[in-house]
């Protein structure tokens, strides 16, 4: 368009000079000369702007050229390159919009990292205030360890003393040891959801109570349970450990080693776990297998003192009213063991297998010979009963070169049968033979013991084959232990009551101070000392 216009301005513009030279002409016709002259001035003129004229043509085309070339090449007419123009606009718009957006963001995260710099500030604040109170916690934490160790060094003393105090008198011990409640048994009261055994703990009551719910009145038939409370020497609850009760008893198997008589007796209703206590089963010993092991390793340990322990083993069972030896063959029919007491307190059995025991694998291996033999039975409560009391015997000699002291002690270690109300249980023909015998014997025991307690001068000891052979080791020169095991089931309520009752006489029972026996060589003047204290 630039270009036509131009070349419409250059013809115009030849026109005009046209007219303007013709005019000329005509009014220098007169002067031919002058004319002439003009006229030639003119046509170079004239023939310049021509040249001109042409040179424009030739730019106008080649720029026109060029133009066409352009669009060919980008292949963009001016409507797009318009439209283009329109999308730039508008990008432009979203551009500006973005820009607000970010504007906004960096003040946000401007905002943020103050934030940021805050929080961190109160952290490192707060991490000070936390190392303050961590020490505050340690230096609590310390205190309570000392505190408990305090405590339980108070209640080793109080122990001590309270053993002290026992012995002093005379008692005969009673830890009470209740099992875990079965499957298939309840252990509540009924109707309610109160435990049947519970364990007071408050101050000197710590360990040593236990409550139980029973039926009251004295038939025990009644369907009203009411609570009843016992102290003892030590309450064990049903999850103590098999370590745990011989963690108590084995200051007395240290006594045995010092010369005394030692006397453990397991007693309580069929089922209630005595032969758990005393024997323990594969996995879990009880205290005659660990009796063994802590004798074996104590009389070693003295070996380096100059003692020489002789240890001599026997089990036997009290059945029927019989004796009969849990390691050797039955007698003949016509043949008894016999009991027999010397004057010094030494009890020996007549035909009684006695084995030397100087391993503790001997001792496990005469246990499980012994309760392979032993009467078992199905009760009631108990599927594998033992329908005999079983009475593991040790006896200690020991003598020392080099101070020409001798020592005696001996270990009865008893799992009596289970007591058993005849009536309750049911049972008839042999079943109730055995359980009158047992019955006869336990209340035999009781009897003995009272006599014990109350000083009577005859003692019951001839009424049961049990009394009878135990006589030395529960006379006052012995130091007795029993553990009353406690059934936590429902149907036992009454059972438990009898047994805690049982037992709460026995350890009322002060049965007189135990003596070692101990024997000095004439010829050495040194005072007797115990193994444990050289
Ligand atoms: N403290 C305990 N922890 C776990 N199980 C126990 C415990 N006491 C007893 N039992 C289990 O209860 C059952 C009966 O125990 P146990 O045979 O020792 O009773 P018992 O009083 O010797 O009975 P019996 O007089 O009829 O021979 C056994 O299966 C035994 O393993």
């Amino acid at each position: 368009m630039l270009l036509s216009g131009s070349t419409t301005q250059l013809e115009q513009k030849v026109e005009a000079v046209k007219s303007v030279a013709e005019t000329k002409v005509q009014l220098l016709q007169g002067d031919s000369s002058q004319a002439k002259s003009e006229l030639a001035r003119l046509s170079k003129e004239l023939h310049s702007v021509a040249l001109a004229r042409d040179q424009w043509q030739r730019d106008c085309e080649k720029w026109k050229a060029q133009a066409d070339m352009y669009q060919e090449k980008t292949g963009k007419s001016l409507e797009e390159m318009q439209n283009m123009e329109t999308r730039r606009m508008a990008l432009e718009g979203m551009c500006s919009d973005q820009d607000e957006i970010m504007e906004r963001l960096r003040r946000e995260t401007a905002i943020a990292v103050e934030q940021k710099r805050l929080a961190e500030e109160l952290a490192s604040r707060r991490g000070d205030e936390n190392v303050e109170l961590k020490r505050k916690v340690e230096s609590l934490e310390a205190l309570v360890v000392e505190k408990e160790t305090q405590m339980k060094e108070g209640e080793e003393i109080r122990k001590r003393l309270h053993n002290t105090i026992m012995e002093l008198k005379g008692n005969i011990r009673v830890f009470c040891r209740v099992r875990p409640v079965g499957d298939g048994e309840c252990g509540t009261a009924p109707k309610t959801a109160t435990p049947l055994v519970e364990y007071p703990s408050q101050g000197d009551q710590k360990d040593r109570a236990i409550k139980v719910l029973a039926p009251s009145g004295s038939s025990g038939m009644s369907s009203e349970f009411q609570p009843f409370e016992f102290t003892f020497d030590r309450v064990f609850p049903a999850q103590s450990t098999q370590e745990d009760v011989f963690d108590e008893i084995s200051q007395l198997v240290q006594s045995a080693l010092d010369g005394y008589k030692v006397c453990i007796f397991a007693y309580g209703q069929t089922g209630s776990g005595k032969t758990y206590t005393m024997l323990g089963n594969n996995e879990n010993n009880g205290v005659i297998p660990r009796v063994m092991q802590q004798v074996f390793q104590t009389s070693n340990e003295l070996r380096e003192q100059g003692w020489n322990f002789r240890m001599r083993a026997s089990i036997l069972e009290v059945y029927n009213e019989e004796y009969k030896d849990l390691l050797g063959k039955h007698l003949a029919a016509n043949e008894k063991h016999k009991v027999h007491h010397d004057a010094h307190g030494n009890t020996t059995v007549s035909g009684l297998t006695t084995v030397d025991v100087s391993k503790p694998e001997n001792a496990a291996e005469l246990l499980r010979r012994a309760m392979e033999k032993r009467a078992v039975g199905a009760t009631k409560m108990n599927d594998n009963s033992s329908r005999s009391h079983m009475v593991f015997t040790l006896k200690l000699d020991g003598s020392n070169e080099g101070t020409q002291q001798h020592v005696q002690g001996v270990l009865n270690l008893i799992d009596l049968a289970g007591s058993e109300r005849v009536k309750a249980s049911g049972s008839q023909g042999d079943r109730l033979k055995e359980a009158q015998n047992i019955n006869k014997s336990l209340s035999a025991l009781g009897d003995v013991i009272m006599a014990l307690g109350t000083k009577n001068e005859h003692v019951p000891y001839r009424n049961s084959k049990l009394t009878w052979l135990l006589q030395n080791s529960l006379s006052g020169a012995s130091k007795v232990l029993m553990f009353v095991n406690i059934s936590p089931a429902q149907e036992s309520a009454n059972e438990s009551l009898c047994s805690l009752r049982f037992a709460a006489k026995v350890n009322a029972c002060e049965i007189g101070v135990a003596r070692r026996t101990v024997k000095t060589d004439p010829k050495d003047s040194q005072p007797t000392r115990s193994p444990r204290s050289r």
